[in-house]
């Protein structure tokens, strides 16, 4: 809520930006390159301290926290590009979003749910991770990134490299993540299509809210249509 951030001691990227997410809803951060979508990440998730602000979660004034702190109150990261072990299974690369979790029980609970939400993850639990395509990489980590049951999972530009079938299939598993009870915070360059998923927008532009509200209403909007949405949908080259 009303974040400052930055870098060293470069002007500020946030000047005065909140965002809500709230439970069981995905929400978008929409904005042109620079703009800071990546920043909010990075301060929601811990990485980089506010210089002013505050971070609450479920509540909780968590503001200064780092990223240990951040995941044990349930706020899980899911970087850009791909972070998957090569070199490991599905099963090992799923466990190790559940290092925190002494529990076995709760652990073995975690794992048979997030089987379940992705059925690739399930179909290739003991295959090396390096051997799957790039969505499905990216469906092992989202469910690495739910086995410690998180209220909110930040998920940056998930479907950067993708194709346009292992897009829709990525779209589709965030839908399914909110389903299931996580709320999820979505930064894309594929704007359109993420503020197709999602059930609320926000458009950061200056380090500052620009405008938010129904990601349908968003989509709906010529003017954000033609400033941060690449036109509208359908729209084909008038001067053609
Ligand atoms: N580690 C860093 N050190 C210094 N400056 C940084 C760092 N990371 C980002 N910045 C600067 O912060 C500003 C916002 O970057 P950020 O990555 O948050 O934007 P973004 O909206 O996610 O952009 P993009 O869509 O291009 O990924 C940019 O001017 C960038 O150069």
């Amino acid at each position: 809520m009303d974040v400052q951030a930055g870098y060293g001691r470069a002007a500020p990227v946030l000047r005065g930006f909140s965002v809500a997410v709230p439970a069981g809803s995905v929400v978008c951060l929409v904005g042109p390159n620079g703009a800071g979508k990546s920043t909010v990440l990075k301060v929601a998730s811990g990485l980089l301290p506010p210089r002013s602000g505050r971070i609450v979660v479920g509540g909780v004034d968590l503001t200064g926290a780092g990223p240990q702190r951040m995941l044990a109150a349930g706020v899980a990261l899911v970087l850009q590009g791909h972070s998957v072990f090569r070199e490991m299974t599905v099963e090992e690369n799923v466990l190790l979003g559940a290092y925190t979790l002494k529990d076995k029980a709760k652990r073995a609970e975690r794992a048979a749910f997030v089987k379940e939400l992705f059925p690739v993850v399930a179909a290739r639990w003991g295959t090396l991770a390096g051997l799957l395509s790039g969505g499905q990489q990216k469906q092992v980590e989202f469910a690495r990134s739910l086995m410690i049951d998180p209220r909110v999972v930040l998920l940056d530009e998930p479907s950067m490299g993708l194709d346009p079938k292992a897009t829709t299939t990525i779209f589709e598993q965030v839908a399914r993540m909110r389903d299931a009870g996580t709320a999820v915070l979505l930064v894309e360059q594929n704007a359109r299509r993420a503020l197709e998923t999602a059930d609320l927008g926000c458009v950061l532009d200056l380090g500052r809210v620009h405008i938010s509200g129904p990601a349908a209403d968003l989509l709906a909007d010529p003017q954000l249509g033609e400033l941060y949405l690449g036109g509208r949908p359908g729209e084909v080259n008038k001067a053609s």
